[in-house]
């Protein structure tokens, strides 16, 4: 039997890691086997091109790039952990995945939506999220929650401009509208523990735990 592959979306600060993290905790002693991994990243070669996209000092990147980057990331964590994981039928919790390269690269940063979307397609050949939870907050409230955490280094994405910021939630809208049947809306400026019980909620309407 295939697993399932869900992913969490949403600006910097929304709560996704936060989340992730409990929900391993409170999700481990069930019978469902999952996965929990994040993107750009989860594996040594992509944690390594996250090392290089992210790096602050790297000013000069350009856009293009950057998508370019992201996808390459991606393949070779769906390859490598994500695909493997789907078809031994475990369930696969991924923090971020295509719909960040829509709204960021994609829109915030002007490539297009649809061009963004058409060089990703090369890298997932056919792989979509079979439910995507997108955690919505004022751009404003997720980053100065990230600015008061003392474990956040800042990267170089989080230093953007706050108009960049808001363009990636106005992508975000785009991608949703896009997508309406795969991806489900949280209120992420809730308390933590009422967005948790929101998404166990929301994920018992497609696993059993
Ligand atoms: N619902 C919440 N209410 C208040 N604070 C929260 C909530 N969820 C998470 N936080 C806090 O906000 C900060 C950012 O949370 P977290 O790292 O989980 O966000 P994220 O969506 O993974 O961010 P990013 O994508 O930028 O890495 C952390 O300090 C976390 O403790
Ligand atoms: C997958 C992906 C990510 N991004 C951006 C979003 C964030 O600013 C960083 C990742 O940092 P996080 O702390 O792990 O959330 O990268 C992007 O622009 N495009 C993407 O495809």
């Amino acid at each position: 039997m295939k697993g399932k592959f869900i992913t969490f979306e949403g600006p910097e600060g929304a709560g996704k890691t936060s989340v992730l993290e409990l929900l391993m905790t409170e999700l481990s002693g069930t019978e469902m086997e999952m996965i929990f991994t994040r993107e750009p990243g989860g594996i040594h070669i992509s944690e390594k091109i996250r090392e290089v996209i992210l790096n602050k000092e790297h000013t000069e990147m350009d856009s293009r790039t950057e998508a370019l980057l992201y996808a390459a990331a991606r393949r070779q964590h769906l390859v490598e952990r994500v695909v493997p994981a789907i078809e031994s039928g475990k369930i696969v919790l991924c923090d971020r995945f295509i719909d960040s390269s829509l709204a960021y690269q994609g829109y915030a940063r002007g490539l297009g939506i649809k061009e963004v979307l058409s060089i990703n397609e090369f890298a997932i050949n056919g792989l979509m999220p079979d439910l995507t939870f997108y955690f919505k907050i004022d751009p404003k409230v997720g980053l100065q929650r990230i600015s008061k955490s003392s474990e956040r280094e800042k990267n170089r994405l989080d230093l953007e401009e706050l108009s960049f910021h808001q363009k990636v939630q106005e992508g975000y809208e785009k991608v949703i509208d896009m997508f309406p049947e795969r991806i489900v809306v949280i209120d992420a400026e809730k308390s933590l523990e009422k967005v948790v019980a929101e998404v166990k909620n929301k994920l018992k309407k497609v696993i059993s735990f």
